[in-house]
């Protein structure tokens, strides 16, 4: 991303922003295509029972870029060609790890996708205001797009807390950064999300 600044999108929580002491990078690639998002159910591990993109730590010797194929490709069986489209920050209680997590988008595929040890993939539908990159909520007159994929909505209540502050900017086609930082319980504690000027 260039350092052009980013016009605010949402805030909230408590004053202060949690500490840590290290930082581990993470990817997470998010297919669409046709008016539909491709997410995973993950299985086992850190967000189990949580839908997500497809993405997990970036190991050494490797780029961001070429984690997300790699993890891509482990945990639905596809390829794509991911171009990056933001960077969120996420800070756990009692954790002294911090997360970096680029986040990658694809317009298409290629490859049989398949159900991994981690992930079972599944696709939503895209809400019709964001079925296609860049498009406004509504048609010039006020009507809503129309939308037919017969799939079930994109599950924010099966997904991380933060998500519904970014996901619908990466549909939008915005670039964006955000950071949140988490309760003990689970909730979002304090949080700040951006995007660059349309
Ligand atoms: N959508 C979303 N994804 C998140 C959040 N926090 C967070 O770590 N993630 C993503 C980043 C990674 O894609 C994934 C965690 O990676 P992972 O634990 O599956 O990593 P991995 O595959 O390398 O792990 P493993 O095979 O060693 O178990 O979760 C969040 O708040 N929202």
């Amino acid at each position: 991303m260039s350092s052009e600044r980013l016009d605010e999108v949402a805030r909230g929580g408590v004053p202060d922003w949690l500490p840590f002491s290290k930082i581990k990078l993470y990817t997470n690639a998010f297919v669409r295509q046709d008016g539909k998002l491709l997410l995973g159910y993950k299985k086992r591990g850190f967000g189990k029972d949580l839908y997500n993109g497809f993405g997990g730590k970036v190991e050494p010797g490797e780029t961001p870029a070429q984690a997300a194929l790699r993890e891509l490709e482990e945990e639905s069986g596809i390829a794509a060609p991911l171009e990056h489209c933001g960077v969120l920050f996420f800070v756990l209680p009692d954790l002294e790890q911090a997360f970096h997590i680029d986040i990658f988008r694809a317009e298409e595929y290629s490859g049989a996708i398949t159900e991994s040890d981690e992930m079972r993939p599944q696709w939503f539908d895209i809400e019709p205001a964001y079925a296609t990159p860049n498009a406004k909520p509504a048609a010039a007159d006020g009507s809503p797009k129309e939308h037919n994929t017969g799939l079930p909505p994109i599950p924010y209540d099966q997904m991380w807390a933060d998500d519904p502050f970014w996901l619908p900017l990466m549909l939008a086609g915005r670039h964006f950064a955000g950071r949140a930082d988490f309760g003990s319980d689970g909730r979002l504690q304090k949080w700040w999300f951006g995007a660059k000027p349309v």
